[in-house]
């Protein structure tokens, strides 16, 4: 069970001390969205912060981009030093080609499924991909609430994962507290995004009480 908590609510003027502080904290890897402004509605920050982040800490860099034509952006995330790429199955016309080029560059990938899509969508990629993000919230801002009729869909990638013998990982993604964290175990899910419950009062605390729900 791995915690990525997600600096799009850390201090945007601070990303070091805050990537350092959840490291000590035990994060395992830092989730870090990349957001155009197409795709999403939001703009957030590019390879340029993955850049700085890169020297200050050792957790895995779990880069999620919600940016349309994901694949023209990951060599400047491999060179910026990104461990992993997420690429939304809604943003390109190729994703299997997508994940080819992830995986091609030496990068861990992930495909991501939005509230609305279905599975049957990623189907044909899960041989090649390294983890599964199902999003569980609408992708674009921090602070939302958690849509529990996503928890089927990790549900239904656990059995597959199963019954074919494979090993991808399944991260979920918004909304994820101190409840919401447990449904998504007890869903399958291994992998869990928070951001603004883990930076929302003592980050060391919130860690430490979403890894004793895990338990
Ligand atoms: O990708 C996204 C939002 O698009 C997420 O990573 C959020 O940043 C998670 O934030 P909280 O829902 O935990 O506040």
């Amino acid at each position: 069970m791995k915690l990525a908590p997600s600096i799009l609510a850390a201090d945007f003027g601070n990303f070091e001390r805050d990537a350092r502080r959840l490291e000590a904290a035990g994060a395992d890897y830092l989730h870090i969205d990349i957001m155009d402004g197409h795709f999403v509605e939001n703009i957030s920050f590019g390879a340029d912060v993955v850049k700085a982040i890169r020297p200050v800490t050792k957790c895995l860099l779990d880069c999620h981009l919600m940016v349309e034509n994901p694949e023209k952006y990951v060599a400047s995330f491999a060179q910026a030093g990104a461990d992993s790429l997420s690429i939304h199955v809604e943003a390109t016309r190729h994703i299997h080609g997508a994940i080819q080029k992830v995986n091609a560059a030496g990068l861990r990938s992930a495909v991501v499924i939005n509230p609305g899509t279905d599975i049957s969508s990623i189907k044909h990629v899960l041989e090649i991909v390294d983890m599964v993000l199902v999003m569980t919230v609408n992708p674009g801002f921090g602070g939302q609430k958690f849509i529990p009729e996503c928890l089927e869909k990790v549900r239904e990638l656990s059995e597959i994962r199963q019954f074919r013998g494979l090993d991808f990982e399944i991260e979920v993604d918004g909304g994820v507290d101190n409840q919401t964290i447990i449904a998504c175990r007890d869903a399958g899910a291994d992998v869990f995004v928070a951001g603004s419950y883990i930076f929302d009062g003592n980050v060391e605390e919130n860690i430490a009480t979403l890894r004793a729900a895990l338990n």
